[in-house]
């Protein structure tokens, strides 16, 4: 008996059938695969696996199981079981049978070190990449890591955010503008921010803003989009193959610009119906005019046209990345990346801190107080720097940073050439007294954080789940720096978010443009403390799927 395989040329009608594979060969191919699976297990678990000592359930130390499971089946939910996991076997625990996750800000340092200290990311973790699997944020190996980032972190350095402030202070006011002459039409204040945060993102990166707040409303964007294509990562860690498929649609194979290039306006239309006008736009973005002005930039460098402006592109290409680091393709995944870490952050921060202050006016007083007394009267917004210096607007955008925690899930290193020792202390479930820890984390082996863990840690953060900006202040009003430890809302060390200054920059402009101009006039609508709780995660943090978002209204 033999199974039948279809082969088909390209119009179906003649598909041919042919008998080619006997049934027997699949079952000895399926009984060796079972069989490899068990021995795996049983190694996995067993005294002489390297993670044997560190504790944990023993499914989890087998397989992958649990994860699947939880992250798959349940969608997101593997963090909130590792969170249960730590209730059970304290501050380091081992959640897979390669990885390793801590509860104890204190080892930060350790697992994410800095530059010279060798971190790698485990391959688990970013082959769901896929259409940003060339990205700095999905380079497994350190050294092409550093590589990659040194070309790049000149661009978001500090004194560079401050030369190209003024388009940040120009969109803030857009922002505030539209909200404001929309009166009496309820909106989605994360799809507001969400237009804000990529007309940054894309003006300062690609040196033209998209427009989506100069457009009619406050559709299309990107936030939905960047969803739909986070959605199937979690599939795609454990069947890589799959991913192949999302990465023939997004174009970030050469072969596939080939053929769009032959067939682009026939699949643009065959995209365009099958997809909603946002995904549409984001496809095209993504796989036409990104790619387009990368050329055109290459055609300018290489013609010897110099720019009035840098874009992140011109900024690579320049750069002294081997050719092969600056083909069309990589940068359009680096771009992709920068677009998927840059917007969706940002606005859900801005949404998370929106929230709490329209709930809580006398927290709303005190803040408009500050900034209101920092302004000069000319009806410009102060400076970045400026801004900094006010007390309660530094701390209302750390709660915030802590409550919307950047990326929710897990980010593991791996640290390559020397073992970690963590030493600490817990206290177990029921128990008084607290006992001391010390475990061994073999180099070679993931390990990591969450913040959506972290952040609730009571001893760092007491009350965790309520949004009290004061505990960021000492007496003196000074910001608490100790506790920007417990912070992993940009992660840490040589991994660390790169864009941390834009995001500074865009936090405090449009934090202080929106108390002064914008929350004196505006309500929340139909909008509860649940639409902006975290529920499960899609690495961003996600509230539960009945939420409708946070909506407000103008008056
Ligand atoms: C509130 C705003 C933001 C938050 C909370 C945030 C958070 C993070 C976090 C947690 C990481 C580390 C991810 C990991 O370890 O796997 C990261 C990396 C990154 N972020 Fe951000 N981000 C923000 C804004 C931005 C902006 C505005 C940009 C750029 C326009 C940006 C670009 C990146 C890039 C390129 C990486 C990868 C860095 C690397 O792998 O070396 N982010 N971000």
């Amino acid at each position: 008996m033999a199974l039948r395989a279809y082969v088909w040329d390209l119009s179906p009608s003649r598909g041919i059938a042919i008998d080619v594979v006997p049934k027997s060969l699949i079952f000895t191919i399926l009984a060796a695969w079972i069989i490899y699976q068990f021995t795996k297990a049983a190694w996995n678990v067993s005294p002489l696996h390297p993670l044997n000592h560190i504790p944990g359930p023993k499914l989890a130390a087998a397989t992958y199981l649990p994860e699947f499971y939880y992250d798959v089946v349940k969608f997101g939910r593997y963090t909130n079981r590792i969170k249960q996991m730590h209730e059970q076997y304290g501050p380091i625990v081992r959640i897979s049978p390669n990885e390793v996750h801590c509860n104890d800000a204190r080892f930060v340092d350790e697992i994410y070190a800095l530059g010279s200290r060798k971190r790698n990311k485990p391959l688990h973790q970013v082959r769901g990449a896929g259409t940003v699997a060339h990205a700095i944020f999905a380079t497994v190996d350190h050294d092409t890591h550093r590589m990659r980032r040194t070309a790049l972190a000149k661009f978001f350095a500090r004194s560079q955010v401050q030369r190209l402030e003024s388009k940040v202070h120009k969109l803030v006011q857009q922002l505030c503008d539209k909200i404001l002459t929309r009166k009496g039409t309820p909106f989605d204040v994360t799809a507001a921010y969400s237009c804000f945060s990529t007309d940054v993102m894309t003006d300062y990166c690609f040196g033209e803003s998209y427009g989506f707040l100069t457009q009619e409303s406050w559709e299309p964007n990107f936030r939905k989009p960047l969803y739909a294509l986070l959605r199937p990562v979690f599939l795609f860690r454990f069947f890589p193959f799959l991913m192949y498929l999302s990465v023939a649609l997004s174009g970030y194979v050469p072969s596939f610009e080939e053929v769009y290039q032959k067939h682009g306006e026939l699949m643009r239309r065959s995209i365009t119906k099958r997809v909603s006008n946002d995904m549409a736009l984001l496809i095209k973005t993504l796989t036409v005019d990104v790619p387009n002005q990368i050329q055109k930039t290459k055609t300018d460098i290489d013609t010897g046209i110099v720019r009035k402006e840098t874009t992140v592109f011109g900024s690579l290409l320049e750069s002294e990345l081997p050719r092969n680091e600056k083909t069309v393709a990589r940068l359009t995944s680096e771009a992709t990346a920068l677009l998927s870490a840059g917007t969706e952050t940002v606005s859900w921060t801005m949404s998370v801190i929106t929230y709490h202050l329209l709930t809580k006016p006398q927290m709303l007083e005190r803040l408009t107080n500050e900034v209101g007394q920092a302004h000069d009267g000319s009806g410009q917004l102060p400076s970045w720097s400026t801004l900094e210096k006010l007390p309660f607007l530094g701390a209302v955008i750390f709660e915030g940073l802590r409550l919307s925690y950047g990326v929710a899930s897990r980010t593991a290193r791996v640290a390559t050439e020397e073992d970690l020792v963590y030493r600490g202390h817990w206290t177990p479930r029921g128990s008084q007294t607290s006992v001391s820890v010390e475990h061994i984390i073999p180099r070679g082996f993931a390990v990591g954080m969450s913040s959506a863990i972290t952040h609730h840690n009571e001893e760092a953060f007491p009350d965790s789940h309520s949004f009290v900006p004061e505990r960021w202040l000492d007496e003196k009003m000074q910001r608490r720096r100790e506790l920007e430890r417990s912070l992993l809302s940009f992660s840490k060390g040589s991994r660390a978010c790169i864009g941390m200054n834009l995001a500074f920059c865009e936090l405090y402009l449009s934090l202080a443009a929106m108390t002064i101009r914008v929350y004196p006039h505006m309500r929340l609508y139909h909008t509860t403390e649940a639409d902006i709780k975290y529920d499960h995660d899609m690495f961003n943090p996600m509230p539960k799927a009945s939420s409708e978002g946070v909506r407000a209204i103008v008056i």
